[in-house]
């Protein structure tokens, strides 16, 4: 018998991974998740997936490494089982490279991610607008096959999926829940009225190009090349408040010249698709709980959105997160409960 009930609202890496985390840590409680948008159709399905990430400001360095290695940690395993082709997850091996030197030589996460190391001079002689280099293994999760393969293990620890949109908070406290999870990524903005969260337009192409096997990444994300399971995405762009989900063809040639001064034989490559996705920025991504006044009832919502250009590179470590706050506002609803 399930005693407790949890919602989770959000469908794409976030929710999904909270939803997981939660229903399979906790099986007395009954999960649902609800969304109005899902696979192929979320910021998600157009992030490239690979493991790289800024920190931000003001949340402490260790916690945000603690998120990274969680976040790893879980997909390695995946990367390199018989379900990575199925899961989308596998390693990828690449350079980061910098016309400048970067402040930090080293990231943060360099750790975590597999042989990190600078680059010699002879590897950086490809790349004669740059002087300096990182090279390292990551991790790269394509969310079109992750996130199908996360619902169907979200069902099996018995969760439940609902399409639907959620207009208040007060809407999902009439149903009962004990406690909402709050996923919703840029819908925060108007779902919780939060001021903070602003998009950043994100452009990339997928192309033809099995020839190339090692991402390059130049400086901080403004140029990317990833090789993927089906294609390889070229990117991007970082456009601040620009809600356009079109595709910009400007942008298009932009992106593609960027690309081909790192890598020429993209030149050559056949063009598959273009799209466009928002990223749900936010200075400080927000994982926290608080109490909220809905209708009558006083109802714990735990709130795991605002993660920028780095959703599917925190999604396990943030839900992990999550999970820990949910189980505190369970003990305190039901405090004789076995959690
Ligand atoms: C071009 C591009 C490249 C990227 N590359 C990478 C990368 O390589 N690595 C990386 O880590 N990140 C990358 N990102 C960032 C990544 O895509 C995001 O951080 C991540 O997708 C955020 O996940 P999310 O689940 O919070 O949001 P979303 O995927 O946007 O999901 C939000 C969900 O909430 C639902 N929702 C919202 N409001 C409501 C409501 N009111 N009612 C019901 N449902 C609601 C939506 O329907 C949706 O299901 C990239 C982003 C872009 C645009
Ligand atoms: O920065 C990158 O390499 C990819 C990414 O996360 C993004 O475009 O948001």
């Amino acid at each position: 018998m399930k005693s407790m009930t949890v919602v989770v609202v959000g469908g794409g890496v976030v929710g999904f991974s909270t939803a997981v985390c939660i229903a399979e840590a906790l099986p007395y409680c009954s999960v649902t998740l609800i969304a109005d948008r899902f696979t192929p159709d979320t910021t998600s399905d157009v992030a490239a997936g690979i493991l790289i990430c800024s920190p931000f400001p003001d949340i402490p360095l260790e916690q945000q490494q603690r998120w990274f290695k969680e976040t790893i940690d879980h997909l390695l395993p995946i990367a390199q089982s018989e379900q990575a082709s199925e899961a989308g997850v596998f390693l990828s091996s690449g350079w980061q490279i910098h016309k400048e030197l970067p402040a930090d030589k080293v990231p943060f996460w360099s750790a975590f991610v597999l042989g990190f190391r600078i680059m010699t001079d002879r590897e950086l002689k490809r790349f004669p607008d740059h002087k300096f280099g990182q090279a390292f293994t990551t991790v790269k999760c394509e969310c079109s096959n992750y996130l199908p393969w996360m619902e169907k293990r979200f069902r099996k620890a018995g969760g439940q999926v609902v399409k639907q949109k959620v207009n208040d908070l007060q809407e999902l406290s009439s149903q009962g829940y004990d406690v909402i999870v709050n996923c919703s990524g840029l819908g925060a903005k108007s779902l919780v009225g939060d001021s903070q969260v602003y998009p950043v337009r994100g452009q990339v192409l997928k192309v033809q190009a099995p020839w190339l096997q090692h991402f390059i990444r130049d400086g901080e994300g403004q140029s990317y090349i990833y090789p993927g399971m089906h294609s390889v995405t070229v990117g991007g762009t970082r456009q601040v408040d620009d809600w356009r989900l079109e595709v910009d063809p400007e942008d298009s040639q932009d992106i593609l010249e960027r690309c081909s001064s790192l890598e020429p034989s993209l030149s050559r490559a056949r063009v598959l698709g273009v799209s466009v996705g928002l990223r749900p920025s936010r200075k400080n991504v927000r994982v926290e709980r608080e109490m909220v006044l809905l209708g009558s009832r006083q109802v714990p919502v735990v709130h795991n959105y605002g993660h920028g250009g780095w959703g599917v590179t925190l999604s396990w470590g943030t839900a992990l997160e999550a999970l820990g706050l949910v189980r505190k506002c369970l003990h305190e609803v039901r405090p004789r409960a076995r959690l």
